[in-house]
């Protein structure tokens, strides 16, 4: 790739570490190997690749389930955590952490908040949305260009406590879609009707009403817009069943609005891309969690004028993403 072309400013992606300090394992259909230990190997190749960068990246965008679910039942989440976040602090940049299943797994949404975690300290508290627990907020790295984080668990099993409205909303959704016991096995073998399961969420009404204020006011300044979020949004960009529950109705968010050019998510593990119809990139970054240790998975995000160009390692494939 010719990365040359000296960049507006530059960002680093990674996704689904799910560092444990574990023997190697298997996901739950036991289709792909998971490398519990040597996550931690490939987020140090990635740290050490981001500082040889010739533009190296002004942030990080961790794009959630930083660490295994298992610590929980080792009792070793908080030791764990402090492990990864040693070595993302190798890299001298702020780092903005997106939260997915495997976050709630191991902390409470309370816990979370006060947590390096939350990185909505890189931002204006004006740019916070602060309803309801909700973690999401925006931040402008550079002039013209904006960011924004979604809490796709906002609506959930996971995360939100029982006497959480928003627990029933999710209870009701799922009851209505999926009749199993076992609320993680997907009602359906193929198709979009797999992704009512709980290790899903969805997006509550206020946080896709300020969503679409945030983007309404980067119209209007002519700004363009990456939004990132644990799961992905749109049916051709992920294995339908790692898809956000109302997908559907961020999308036609996202549709009626000329400033947004990326939506990042992780998730699935296998990654995935999509251009929409109306031009907005769909990128599912690969897992680290089931890179293999001579592999990789991790990118850097170039940003120029008229396009991003990702400089993807091992699994993850180089891109070149123009403009709506
Ligand atoms: N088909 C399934 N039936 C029942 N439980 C499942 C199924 N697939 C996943 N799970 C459970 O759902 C949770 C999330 O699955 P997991 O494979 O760990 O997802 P992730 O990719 O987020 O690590 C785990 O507790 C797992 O055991």
């Amino acid at each position: 790739m010719d990365n040359s072309e000296k960049p507006l400013f530059t960002f680093g992606v990674i996704a689904d570490i799910q560092y444990a300090d574990i023997d190697d394992g298997y996901n739950f259909k036991r289709t792909r190997k998971r490398y519990y230990r040597n996550s931690l190997q490939l987020l140090h190749k990635a740290t050490k690749e981001w500082s040889a960068e010739r533009f190296k990246p002004n942030f990080i965008l961790q794009l959630g389930d930083i660490i295994d679910g298992f610590n929980k039942k080792y009792e070793a989440s908080e030791r764990a955590l402090e492990t990864v976040i040693k070595e993302f602090n190798d890299y001298p940049a702020v780092v903005h952490h997106v939260w997915g299943n495997h976050e709630f797994y191991n902390f409470s949404r309370t816990t979370l908040l006060s947590s390096v975690l939350n990185s909505t300290a890189n931002t204006d508290a004006a740019n916070i949305i602060n309803t309801d627990q909700i973690y999401a907020y925006h931040f402008s790295p550079s002039p013209k260009f904006r960011f924004i984080t979604l809490d796709a668990y906002d609506v959930s099993l996971i995360g939100r406590e029982e006497s959480n409205s928003k627990y029933n909303q999710a209870m009701k959704l799922l009851r209505e879609h999926n009749s199993n016991d076992d609320l993680n096995h997907p009602p359906a073998p193929a198709g979009m009707e797999q992704r009512f399961v709980k290790f899903n969420g969805g997006f509550s009404q206020s946080q896709l009403d300020w969503l679409e204020k945030v983007l309404c006011l980067a119209d209007e300044r002519q700004e363009k817009v990456i939004i990132i979020s644990h799961l992905p949004v749109h049916p051709e960009s992920t294995d339908p069943i790692c898809l956000a529950w109302n997908y559907d109705e961020v999308l036609s968010i996202l549709h009626s609005h000329k400033c947004v050019v990326c939506f990042m998510a992780g998730h699935d593990h296998d990654g995935g891309y999509h251009r929409d119809a109306s031009g907005v990139h769909h990128l599912t970054l690969e897992g680290v969690i089931e890179t293999p240790p001579d592999s990789d998975a991790f990118g850097t995000v170039y940003v120029y004028e008229d396009r991003m160009v990702l400089k993807g390692n091992g699994r993850t494939h180089n891109r070149t993403l123009m403009y709506p």
